[in-house]
């Protein structure tokens, strides 16, 4: 028997590959790689059940279960494919055409504004005071500054001491940066529910990865018990930074 391969079925198949690729890597980021190798073998069962060996009966209740199926993975897995679609949007060649259409210019932080970030987290890290403070990139933080109280000032590093220092009133939560301006203080992100996450690792860094998770965001984590700085960005983390290393990331990612 000889199989009719053309150029586009490779390119079908690549396609999928990739797609299954795209899923695991999101599925993994997120805990859920469980759920995917379920998935994979119901798919598996439902493959050979009603296309091999062409059980009627079985196979109807399969087709049944995966037409209902795809609505509830759907359901189910709605923040990753929102996750997805975001990644998608926010991929750089997507945001510039975006920007062309809608006129928006990119708004990144400037060197000036990197900087008071750079040398307050440093600072911080050495005095042991816990920090967390997120940049917002192109997808809007609305949900989470409306969490916590607005402040809307110019990047400061001594603001920013400040506003983590122990006895603040805002010391607790996130802060929020947005088109190089400090927008707010003492907001709730969401927790990352990953367990890959090293136990060791507390509620600050995993709310780090949940926003990171969620959005296109870079959050910054300065740890209270360790002082160590490290930065959660597109679900994963970049531990122990020094100086340069949180420049270059807040740099080149913005
Ligand atoms: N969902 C959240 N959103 C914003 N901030 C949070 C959230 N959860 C925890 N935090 C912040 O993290 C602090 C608790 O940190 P915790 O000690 O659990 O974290 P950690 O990752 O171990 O960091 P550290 O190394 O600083 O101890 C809280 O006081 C609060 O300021």
């Amino acid at each position: 028997m000889f199989f009719d391969i053309g150029v586009k079925d490779i390119i079908d198949v690549l396609l999928v590959a990739f797609l299954l690729y795209y899923t695991y890597k999101l599925m993994k980021a997120s805990g859920s790689i469980n759920v995917f190798t379920g998935i994979l073998i119901f798919i598996l069962i439902w493959l050979v059940v009603s296309q091999v060996l062409e059980m009627k009966l079985l196979g109807s209740i399969f087709d049944k279960l995966v037409s209902v199926g795809v609505v509830a993975l759907i359901i189910l897995f709605q923040d990753e494919i929102r996750r997805f679609l975001l990644t998608l949007g926010s991929h750089q060649h997507a945001s510039a055409l975006i920007r062309f259409f809608t006129g928006n210019k990119k708004e990144s932080m400037q060197h000036d504004e990197i900087m008071p970030v750079v040398m307050a987290c440093i600072s911080m890290g050495k005095q042991k005071v816990g920090a967390l403070i997120v940049i917002e990139h192109n997808f809007p933080l609305d949900d989470v500054v409306r969490t916590g109280e607005v402040i809307n000032a110019d990047i400061n590093q001594r603001l920013i001491e400040n506003i983590f220092f122990k006895n603040s009133p805002l010391h607790d939560g996130a802060m929020v940066i947005s088109k190089g301006r400090i927008k707010a203080a003492g907001c709730i992100l969401p927790v990352s529910h990953n367990l890959d996450i090293p136990k060791e690792l507390g509620l600050r860094h995993r709310a780090a990865m949940g926003i990171s998770q969620e959005s296109d965001a870079m959050a910054i984590i300065v740890s209270e018990e360790t002082g160590s700085i490290s930065v959660a960005h597109k679900g994963q983390f970049y531990l122990r930074l020094n100086a340069e290393e949180l420049e270059s990331l807040l740099t080149k990612e913005n």
